[in-house]
């Protein structure tokens, strides 16, 4: 039988803090609906409007009332499209928030958990990036999670950035499987861009990896050999039209006019390839 928090608080074997930031977005999402799979940890959900990441006060006022053991910052600006129109905005959030989380962590020991993109990448590669790539983002949100990336190497010694790619949940909007079924409710018809190869990543499938990684006893000082940049991603590659295909086939709609179609209108760039080792 799992140990709930009260026999732990018993035995006074204290519980993993983790705050989590974003906590109501895609992947914060995900991350509650597990929270109760992991009795030890003892988690703090933060929205964005419980904690702004760019109000570094903020930050600093919260994690002294919380002594979180670890953060997972899950808080990002995500909006590709939008990213190319107000780039100061993207930053502001991927780069500096990622900055004042940092700065904010080093101060209070505590061991962030950074979670990236495969869009950090320009797509020129034919075979799965890898963690010693060199990064070369095509857009502007790719070039703030970069940012944000950069400056939490150069504060931190104890940290992790996770890249993901394509994510995904069956169950929390938004995100591409959803209007995809949602298109399909509507009876509209299809016109998905076979351009990009990637992996599409269920939200659930990292949440586990997540909060495995904080399972795992860590060093409590320098370098230990896990910190750094990890690459993580369901495993089978697909292009966005192959992706819809699948939705399509999983959920048994067969009557969908699926078009194989280039010409949906966007104003980033994305990677042509950004397939994560
Ligand atoms: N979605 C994807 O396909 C992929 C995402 N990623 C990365 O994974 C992480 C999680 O993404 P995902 O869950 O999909 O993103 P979402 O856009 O679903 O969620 C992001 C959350 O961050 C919050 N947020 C925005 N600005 C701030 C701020 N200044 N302070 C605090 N919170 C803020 C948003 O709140 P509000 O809505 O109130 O603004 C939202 O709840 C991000 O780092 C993203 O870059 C990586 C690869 C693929
Ligand atoms: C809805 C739709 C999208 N598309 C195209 C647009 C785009 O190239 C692709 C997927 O659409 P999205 O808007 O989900 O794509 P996009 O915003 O590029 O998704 C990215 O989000 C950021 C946050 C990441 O970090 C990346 O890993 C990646 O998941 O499919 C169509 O061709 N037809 C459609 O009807």
């Amino acid at each position: 039988m799992k140990e709930d928090k009260k026999q732990l608080a018993s035995k006074s074997i204290k519980p993993t803090t983790v705050l989590v930031t974003g906590a109501n977005g895609l992947l914060g999402r995900t991350i509650q609906k597990y929270k109760d799979d992991y009795p030890k940890i003892n988690f703090l959900f933060c929205s964005s409007k419980e904690l702004d990441i760019t109000i570094k006060e903020s930050i600093k006022k919260n994690f002294k009332k919380n002594k979180p053991d670890y953060c997972i910052n899950c808080a990002a600006y995500t909006n590709v499209e939008k990213a190319e129109k107000e780039p100061e905005k993207a930053f502001l959030v991927n780069a500096e928030g990622a900055k004042n989380l940092a700065e904010v962590c080093k101060e209070s020991g505590t061991v962030l958990i950074h979670i990236s993109t495969d869009y950090v990448f320009d797509g020129e590669k034919r075979t799965p990036y890898t963690v010693k790539d060199i990064p070369n983002p095509i857009n502007e949100y790719g070039k703030s999670k970069l940012q944000g990336e950069k400056y939490i190497q150069q504060i931190l010694e104890r940290y992790f950035i996770i890249r993901t790619s394509w994510l995904y949940s069956k169950e929390f909007e938004k995100n591409f499987y959803l209007t995809i079924l949602e298109k399909a409710k509507r009876g509209e018809e299809l016109r998905i861009t076979d351009a990009q190869i990637g992996c599409p990543t269920d939200t659930e499938n990292l949440t586990k990896y997540i909060l495995e990684l904080i399972n795992i006893p860590l060093p409590l000082e320098g370098k230990g050999e896990n910190y750094g940049i990890h690459h993580f991603c369901d495993k089978k590659q697909m292009t966005w039209y192959g992706f819809a295909i699948s939705i399509l086939e999983k959920n048994k709609i067969d009557n969908m006019i699926l078009i194989n179609d280039n010409s949906y209108k966007t104003i980033a760039k994305r990677p042509i390839y950004s397939v994560l080792e």
